[in-house]
């Protein structure tokens, strides 16, 4: 239901021509307090059109307004303000939440519409950092909140598959690497080899041309350095699928770096032969001075190719694939040059569907204060953040609630939500202080919070014992804590699409809190379980709430479970 385009189609009449409705639309505000109506529309604009004083026309027009599902409008000032109906529109919106049930908040916006997402896509044999996990909370939260407005999403992890590093990588298991210890915990082990090489070449230089000579190798095919390079693949994609399980996120495609080596011949080619390709200092890039960005690097001295190469590569192959209608990539901000170079680099091939291609950054991770880092020892592994936020979970589910019988898979999705709902309830340029305490409280803006409402929700109904609720409303909810609420669950939709056209998470996840504190109020105030008249609307009103809320947990890549 659409308060503004029913407040504005009434004014229309009212005004008889004097505006256009999508410039009443416009104008129309949302009061600060609710004592002054749901909607106002100030008479400024019109007054100086009519040359007559706002507060006139304002008494004039209120006496105009008329539409069922407006009960009262009054003229404050130069205001008219409404009331609508509550009953009425209250039995109307909870008859559509639950005819549409689960589906409810979804849109066809995006319809016939393809987003790729490229998001987490961690670097083999490294540690999984809080940048990778801010990449897939976001990406996946991204993906869902497309899917909800109808477009079709491809998740594709990127993996850091190729490069040089894998040179790097594979001297140093040569030279001091044990298949036992790697396949115990690979990247531990692995990521200890690549320490080491760096520590050893200090000493011994010749270690990088051997290194260099290694990634040629790879890159030409050799057997020997692809089964080296296929190990360290697998075994680290094996570590990184625990976390994604965890996580109960999935990819559509883990074509990472590597899938690029046999595509990215044909991008150097044209950019040679559109005159685009510059020597410099031995090695070829792409000038784009115009653009104001250092060029950017294709092949190095060696004729090895680099991270952008690939880049080019996959943007190519994605287009071609997915004929996007927008490619993401959710990267941290330290990346945004390469991002604008790849564009540029692209744009000068002709390719305008450049534009397309939008790189979403996000801000860091802090602990007391400074970058949570995988390097100086304040590494923290993401494993077992989320390893510790289910057990404290699962400690105060044991408090609190010590019969419930699915314990450890309610303790997993409360201890993971937790982590999640933390970053995705900040604007994702915003920094983060990393507090497992803050996360995981059950009062103030919290994931436990909300699946805690959500629950209570639950539980209500369960003690209400109604097989179903019928949707067929005599007597409608008149109250301001179920009008609060009511309005909140209208603008499920809103806050999907809103979510997506800003690319930001945060919009859905500070909407889910509003309902859930809109909620608690009600709870709080009205005697839900009391058999007034209005007893099926008020269990309805709660079902509605339920869904919604539970929608938007999901969305956000959340459980929402029954009991906690
Ligand atoms: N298409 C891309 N470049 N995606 C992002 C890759 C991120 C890279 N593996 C890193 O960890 O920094």
């Amino acid at each position: 239901m659409n308060f503004k385009a029913i407040f504005s189609s009434s004014l229309h009449d009212a005004l008889e021509n004097a505006l256009h409705k999508d410039q009443i639309e416009s104008l129309i505000e949302i009061p600060k307090s609710s004592n002054h109506g749901d909607l106002a529309f100030p008479c400024f604009t019109l007054a100086k059109q009519l040359r007559k004083s706002p507060a006139f026309i304002a008494e004039e027009v209120a006496k105009k307004i008329n539409s069922d599902w407006i009960k009262r409008a009054e003229a404050v000032g130069p205001y008219v303000n409404v009331f609508f109906n509550k009953s009425l529109v209250s039995s109307e919106i909870l008859k559509d939440v639950l005819s549409a049930d689960h589906n409810y908040g979804s849109s066809t916006i995006g319809s016939g519409k393809n987003i790729v997402l490229d998001f987490s896509s961690p670097n083999i044999a490294k540690p999984f950092s809080m940048g990778h996990l801010r990449s897939t909370v976001i990406g996946n939260a991204l993906s869902n909140i497309a899917n909800q407005c109808g477009y079709n999403t491809f998740r594709i992890n990127h993996l850091g598959d190729w490069g040089t590093q894998f040179g790097k990588l594979i001297t140093a298991y040569k030279k001091w690497g044990e298949e036992s210890k790697v396949a115990e915990s690979p990247i531990q082990e692995l990521f200890k080899l690549y320490i080491k090489f760096h520590e050893e070449v200090e000493n011994q230089p010749e270690l990088d041309d051997e290194a260099r000579k290694w990634f040629k190798e790879l890159e030409n095919g050799n057997e020997e350095a692809t089964k080296l390079w296929s190990l360290f693949r697998s075994e680290s994609l094996k570590e990184f699928q625990r976390i994604y399980d965890l996580l109960g996120i999935q990819f559509d495609s883990f074509n990472g770096e590597a899938f690029y080596n046999d595509k990215m011949e044909a991008v150097v080619e044209q950019l040679a032969s559109s005159h685009l390709l510059e020597a410099s200092e031995g090695a070829e890039v792409v000038r784009l001075d115009d653009q104001d960005l250092p060029p950017c690097l294709i092949r190095k001295s060696d004729g090895a190719s680099l991270y952008a190469t690939r880049d080019l590569a996959a943007g190519i192959y994605r287009k071609q694939q997915y004929d996007f209608f927008k490619a993401l990539y959710i990267v941290g901000q330290e990346q945004t040059v390469h991002f604008k170079q790849v564009k540029g680099v692209l744009k000068k091939l002709g390719y305008d569907w450049a534009d397309q291609m939008e790189h979403i950054p996000f801000g860091l991770y802090l602990k007391d204060g400074k970058k949570m880092s995988t390097r100086k020892g304040r590494v923290v592994l993401l494993e077992d953040v989320l390893k510790e936020a289910i057990e404290l979970a699962q400690k105060s589910i044991e408090e609190k609630n010590p019969q419930l019988t699915d314990k450890e898979s309610i303790a997993k999705d409360v201890g993971v939500g937790a982590v999640l709902f933390h970053d995705l309830k900040n604007d994702r340029m915003n920094n983060i202080e990393f507090s497992l305490e803050d996360m995981l409280t059950f009062e103030g803006e919290t994931g436990p919070y909300l699946q805690y409402s959500n629950a209570r929700a639950h539980s209500l109904l369960r003690k209400a014992e109604v097989q179903s609720i019928e949707a067929v409303f005599t007597h409608g909810l008149d109250d301001s804590y179920s009008w609060e609420v009511i309005k909140l669950i209208n603008e499920c939709s809103a806050k999907m699409e809103k979510s997506f056209e800003l690319l930001s998470p945060s919009v859905l996840a500070k909407y889910l809190i509003d309902l859930a504190q809109a909620f608690n109020k009600f709870y709080a105030h009205v005697k839900v379980l009391e058999k007034t008249s209005d007893y099926n609307e008020k269990l309805a009103l709660v079902k509605a709430v339920t869904i919604v809320l539970t929608k938007g947990l999901n969305t956000l890549g959340m459980g929402a479970p029954k009991q906690m």
